[in-house]
């Protein structure tokens, strides 16, 4: 267990997006703006689930990974911080995930 945490990448990605530093990733990807960040968002969604079913072990961690710091670097632009997510997640442990399901407008209760 290294201790790296969501938190601390969730800090880095804040430190890089507003730095003037031409080698950082994410200082480009947010500089392009919301619909590439998106996009790219939903590229490695696509990947992950993929991996998840026809790739290794390996390969489902790596997209994984880069899934995690898309998503993050979207909460990012969004201005959505992490704990805002992470208390929403803690609501929904007071019920199953079925209840949950039930309890949301009918618009988003379609699909698994
Ligand atoms: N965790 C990541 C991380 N995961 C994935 N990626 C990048 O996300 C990109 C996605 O993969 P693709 O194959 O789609 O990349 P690509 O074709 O180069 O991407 P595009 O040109 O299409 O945007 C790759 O360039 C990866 O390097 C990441 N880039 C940065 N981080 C973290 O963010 C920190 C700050 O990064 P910089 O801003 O680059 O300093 C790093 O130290 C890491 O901790």
């Amino acid at each position: 267990m290294s201790g790296f945490t969501l938190d601390d990448l969730e800090a880095i990605i804040a430190r890089r997006a507003v730095s003037d530093d031409e080698a950082s990733y994410t200082r480009r990807l947010v500089g392009r703006g919301m619909s590439v960040c998106a996009k790219k968002l939903g590229e490695e969604a696509v990947e992950t689930a993929l991996a998840a079913v026809a790739g290794t072990r390996d390969e489902l961690v790596a997209e994984a990974a880069d899934l995690l710091y898309h998503l993050l670097v979207v909460l990012k632009v969004a201005e959505v911080p992490l704990s805002t997510v992470t208390a929403e997640l803690h609501r929904r442990t007071a019920q199953t995930g079925l209840e949950e399901k039930a309890a949301r407008p009918a618009e988003r209760r379609d699909g698994a």
